[in-house]
């Protein structure tokens, strides 16, 4: 009997995953702005992870951060319920501008709550209330991402998720070469969360540059 795994081609199995979901009208345009704006986005596979997370938790609060043109707030909005509520964050203005127009034309900013901010996280987030979001997501430069992490941990909710994006650093964490102090922020915050055993349920996924889901117990 053929074992699963063994003999698998990677590379044809992340493909195909990658080009597996049909992306909505409102996640293409998203998508286009990021484009015009030579922004990144998630991948297609990780923007129909966050809307089946939206959706399974049904989160009530949830909390981006690192809205960038949009892709990954529409993602979340589509599978929040209507009435919901949607906190998104980023530093670049123009970038949250093109987002937040995409969304308001939409059903989704009809349908949702949205509070879109301009500012550095570092600031913002100390203002946020702790202990009240469902869902988080943090997708920022590679440089802050330790402590944003920590700081987004602190504003969920017991039973919160907080998905990261790029946790393992553009690849560089899951080669033991690479010291520099990004990818060492990076693997330092992967393995000390995780030792929090009492405090959450980790899952580390290889979907784009890593994915790290942090359920807050
Ligand atoms: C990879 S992009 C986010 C992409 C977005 N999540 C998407 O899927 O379309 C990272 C974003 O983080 C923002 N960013 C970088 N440093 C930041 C900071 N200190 N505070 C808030 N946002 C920051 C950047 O402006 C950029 O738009």
């Amino acid at each position: 009997m053929q074992q699963r795994g063994r003999g698998t081609d990677r590379n044809a199995v992340w493909a195909f995953t990658e080009e597996f979901p049909q992306e909505s009208d409102d996640l293409r345009a998203a998508r286009r702005a990021a484009q015009s704006l030579g922004a990144d986005a998630v991948s297609a596979q990780v923007a129909s992870l966050l809307t089946v997370l939206a959706a399974t938790k049904n989160a009530q609060n949830v909390l981006e951060i690192g809205t960038g043109a949009g892709v990954s707030t529409v993602a979340l909005l589509e599978g929040m319920q209507p009435g919901t509520a949607m906190t998104t964050v980023d530093i670049d203005a123009s970038r949250i501008q093109r987002a937040r127009t995409i969304i308001m034309e939409s059903r989704l900013g009809k349908n949702h709550r949205v509070r879109t901010i301009t500012g550095d996280a570092q600031q913002v987030l100390p203002r946020l209330s702790t202990g009240s979001y469902d869902l988080a997501l943090v997708d920022v430069s590679s440089n802050i991402t330790e402590l944003t992490v920590y700081q987004a941990l602190a504003l969920l909710k017991a039973g919160g998720l907080l998905v990261v994006h790029n946790a393992l650093n553009a690849g560089s964490v899951a080669n033991p070469a690479a010291r520099d102090e990004t990818t060492a922020a990076h693997r330092r915050m992967i393995n000390d969360i995780a030792e929090c055993t009492d405090d959450v349920y980790v899952s580390l996924l290889h979907a784009e540059s890593g994915v790290y889901l942090v359920y807050k117990r």
